[in-house]
């Protein structure tokens, strides 16, 4: 068992990637350095010891804080079954969550019948089960100026990459351009921030690429 830091637990409807309507518990872990200026997780980026909170009081707020808590992966486990959560997938998300070791929690959840993806940056290496589904989103050129890592990049089962600019499609060719790894992973894009021009420019990039869309569609109708 190790100690995972947890900024949130909750059941809604995956909105994203190739699981997009999946009904998942999702699991947000804290801590990020690799600072994209248009994260939409910015609350999970610091772990400052004063944000520690209780388990109980973290699952009582309704508000994005950088609270988080700390548990065990038996801990979680238990935590679903307390609150009733009926879903077989869950998403493990942050923050970053490839800075934890990833490895006992996705093959514990193997072993209980759910299936797991991991949502990541591939700064830092994948540790999970093999059966984990693993969806990388390259972030090149950040504040942080963290790499994506080639073993992420073999690893990946699908890419989903934010997108606004031809910038963006250019660096996400280098990525797909060095993966050795058979079968090449699905690729998404994902509009930045759902703005106007950024999903037109990604609808017409996924028509000319024969890639998918992947839009933020618990945004749209207001779901965690
Ligand atoms: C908040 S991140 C957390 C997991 C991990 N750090 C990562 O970046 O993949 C989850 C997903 O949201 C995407 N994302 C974050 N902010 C976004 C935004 N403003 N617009 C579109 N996608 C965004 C990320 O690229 C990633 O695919
Ligand atoms: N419904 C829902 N789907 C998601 N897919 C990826 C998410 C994330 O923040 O990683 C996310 C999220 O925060 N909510
Ligand atoms: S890597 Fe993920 S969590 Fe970290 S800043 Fe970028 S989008 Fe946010
Ligand atoms: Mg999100």
């Amino acid at each position: 068992m190790s100690s995972l830091l947890i900024n949130e637990v909750f059941e809604s409807i995956q909105g994203e990637g190739s699981f997009t309507g999946v009904p998942s518990i999702f699991v947000r872990l804290q801590g990020c350095p690799v600072g994209c200026s248009w994260c939409d997780t910015k609350h999970t980026w610091d772990v400052l010891p004063d944000n520690v909170r209780t388990a109980d009081l973290v699952m009582l707020e309704n508000e994005e804080t950088a609270h988080y808590f700390d548990a065990s992966e038996k801990a979680l486990f238990e935590l679903f079954a307390a609150q009733g959560y009926r879903a077989k997938h869950i998403v493990i998300t942050g923050g970053e969550p490839c800075m934890f070791d990833l490895q006992t929690l996705t093959s514990m959840a193997i072993a209980q019948g759910f299936s797991i993806q991991i949502e990541t940056s591939g700064t830092f290496e994948i540790k999970c089960a093999s059966e984990a589904w693993v969806t990388l989103s390259p972030k090149v050129n950040m504040k942080g100026g963290y790499e994506v890592l080639s073993s992420a990049i073999e690893r990946a089962n699908e890419i989903k990459h934010p997108v606004a600019m031809q910038k963006h499609v250019d660096e996400l060719n280098h990525i797909i351009a060095r993966r050795k790894t058979s079968p090449p992973p699905l690729v998404y894009l994902q509009p930045i921030s759902m703005q106007t021009r950024a999903t037109e420019f990604a609808v017409k990039t996924c028509i000319e690429n024969n890639w998918r869309l992947s839009l933020q569609t618990h945004k749209f109708i207001g779901v965690e």
